[in-house]
């Protein structure tokens, strides 16, 4: 649908009566009732599912990020003061500025983790490092490297998560070495602060190459972004994508732009594949807000008088009640509404005005069997009139992908549709992590054939398994079945733990690696056991006066074998002493210098 009928179909849902209004940017609302076999809903508590979201857009841009084109900041004055803070011992160092322990305390008073000696201590390199440095909109570079951090505590990551997270820009921005980072915090948070610096570089090019303007080739690029490097780095460039994309203000438009678009088709569909509901919501919200800033301005008015978070919450508590009354036993119900960009798109999909749209109010009853399913059908249908036509009953005919569900909409509060989907604790198992998987029907037959799935599925357990407030909401954990295989006590597993975090993927097609030639980047996918010199068939500009790396080292070997992820850079054997990509970013910022923005 072209903008204009958007803005059209978004005017004529303007006339609904003012609720309570939503915050800005927030992401959906997602309430969950337990059962009373659990101690929250014995307590009748209600209470936000997942990450609370946090949409403050207080600050300005950062590391891979926003701000671009950022001259790479290799000032030895600071490299030298974060090695020798990296040096001392966890204490605050002389000359720490000031402002550093406001930020430290203020995320102590939020996160409990920012207490831990590892955080702290990263705390501290992350000040050295980047002092006097300031984003474009200001502030102190170390509130973004902060920000990032917090929204990884928020989701319940561990100690070497969130002190990754604040050291995510040290190598990058402050010229920090992997090996100072790993002599002081370990092996594993180096490589998780080179993951992320691996995975900026690549989404660097894919700005400058417009990747994300070919559907395909930004699917492919998330896929190498899964395979190439462990979940959790994919975890904190998502965090500090979102704090960027949340202070994006201070850049010029054209950046914006550049920014929403890549976020829109790489990185809100990873958090989509990671389970991360919520961010993957803040992070669209936001796009939407920078691409199509009329329509947005105006779907947003609109919503304000339309959310109505009190009567979902309203609608558990009677269907509860209900429940309770007729001695009927339910897993969970849960409550969200549909977010801002995710109205947008079914407007837009189905060509439809926003009171068309029947499920911005939506609640969801897990029972045990079918049978309950159809009494809850006739209770919710008892206690509000439904709206003709809406039923679906996808547990008599399941969907072809083998989703089911009953979903039914009824009209709440006598005005107000509210979508209801009631299913069994094994439906809902499929719907969310089955073939009939939320995220597989979001990006529909894309991707299916392929061995994704397989590491989507394989990536979004690591991240649940790491996060803990993800963790609370696996399906696992709300006893709907067995785990599939012995596992060790959230959060620490043993060495031959199935669940440790490590790169593992099962690929039985065909693989994609990064090919990197004349300021172009592209994913070519590649049969199994393929070899560089398969790959270098492929390259346009090959010839012998190249010099090749694979995942930045000097290849000698063309008979190598690749692997998925691997990214084979093509180096003009004139390549400057700092690398292929250091002279890549001086001629586009050269570029960027004389072209008007
Ligand atoms: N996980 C998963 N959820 C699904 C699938 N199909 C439908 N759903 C859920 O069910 C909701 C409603 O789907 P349908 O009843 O088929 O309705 P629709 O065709 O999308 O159109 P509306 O009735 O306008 O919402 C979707 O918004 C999803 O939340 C599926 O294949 N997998
Ligand atoms: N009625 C509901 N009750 C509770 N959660 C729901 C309900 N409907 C959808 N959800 C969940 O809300 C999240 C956001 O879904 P969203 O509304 O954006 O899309 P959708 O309903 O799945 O798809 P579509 O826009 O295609 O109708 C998903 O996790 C989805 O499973």
């Amino acid at each position: 649908m072209a903008p204009a009928a958007i803005a059209c179909a978004v005017k004529c849902g303007a006339h609904h009566r003012r609720i309570s209004p939503p915050q800005q940017g927030h992401a959906a609302l997602e309430l969950v009732a337990r059962a009373p076999a659990t101690a929250a809903a014995a307590a009748g508590e209600l209470r936000p599912a997942r990450c609370r979201s946090q949409t403050s857009m207080s600050f300005a841009r950062a590391a891979d990020s926003p701000a671009e084109p950022r001259v790479p900041c290799r000032s030895p004055p600071s490299a030298r003061r974060a090695r020798a803070a990296l040096a001392r011992e966890d204490a605050p160092p002389a000359g720490a500025a000031a402002e550093g322990a406001v930020l430290l305390s203020g995320a102590q008073s939020r996160h409990a983790i920012f207490r831990d000696e590892l955080v702290r201590k990263a705390f501290y390199a992350a000040e050295a490092a980047h002092r006097g440095q300031m984003r474009v909109s200001g502030d102190p570079y170390l509130q973004h490297c902060v920000e990032t951090a917090a929204l990884l505590a928020e989701l319940g990551a561990g100690p070497a998560v969130v002190a990754a997270g604040l050291l995510h820009d040290t190598v990058d921005d402050a010229g920090l070495g992997y090996g100072a980072i790993s002599d002081q915090f370990g092996a594993g948070v180096a490589d998780l602060v080179k993951g992320v610096s691996n995975l900026s570089r690549l989404s660097k090019l894919a700005r400058r190459n417009d990747t994300a303007s070919r559907v395909d080739e930004a699917d492919k690029l998330r896929t190498v972004f899964l395979a190439m490097e462990d979940a959790r780095a994919v975890l904190i460039k998502l965090a500090d994508r979102l704090h960027n994309m949340r202070t994006l203000d201070s850049l010029p438009k054209i950046k914006q732009q550049c920014f929403a678009n890549e976020t829109l088709e790489i990185f809100a569909p990873l958090a989509n594949q990671l389970g991360i509901l919520n961010w993957k919501e803040q992070l669209e919200n936001l796009c939407f807000k920078y691409l199509y800033p009329e329509q947005y301005e105006e779907l947003s008015s609109n919503l304000l008088e339309f959310y109505n978070r009190d009567m979902i919450a309203a609608a558990i508590r009677r269907l509860e009640q209900a429940l309770q009354v007729r001695g009927l036993s339910y897993h969970t119900i849960s409550g969200r509404h549909k977010s801002m960009y995710s109205i947008y798109s079914k407007m837009a999909r189905k060509k439809l005005a926003m009171d068309e749209i029947y499920d911005i109010h939506g609640v969801r009853v897990i029972l045990e069997n079918k049978a309950e399913c159809f009494t809850t059908l006739e209770i919710v249908h008892h206690l509000w009139p439904r709206i003709p036509g809406k039923f679906k009953d996808y547990i008599s005919s399941p969907k072809p992908n083998g989703y089911q569900s009953l979903h039914t909409v009824v009209l709440s509060e006598e005005t107000l549709p509210l979508e209801i989907q009631i299913r069994t604790k094994d439906m809902h198992l499929q719907a969310e992590f089955g073939i009939a998987a939320h995220w597989r029907y979001k990006e529909g037959v894309r991707n299916c054939s392929s061995s994704v799935p397989e590491m989507v599925e394989w990536v979004r357990w690591v991240v649940t398994w790491q996060c803990e407030t993800l963790h609370v909401y696996h399906p696992y954990s709300l006893s709907l079945g067995a785990p599939p295989r012995a596992i060790c006590t959230f959060p620490s597993h043993s060495e031959d733990c199935p669940f440790a975090y490590s790169k593992r993927c099962y690929h039985s097609g065909p693989i994609l690696v990064i090919l990197l030639e004349n300021e172009k980047m592209s994913v070519q996918e590649l049969p199994q056991n393929s070899t560089i010199l398969d790959l270098l068939k492929r390259a346009s500009s090959y010839d012998m006066q190249l010099r090749l790396r694979l995942n930045c080292h000097v290849v000698h070997n063309l008979n190598q074998e690749l692997k998925m992820g691997d990214v084979v850079e093509l180096i003009p054997s004139t390549s400057c002493p700092g690398g292929y990509a250091r002279e890549f970013q001086r001629r586009y910022d050269h570029r960027l210098a004389v072209s008007p923005s």
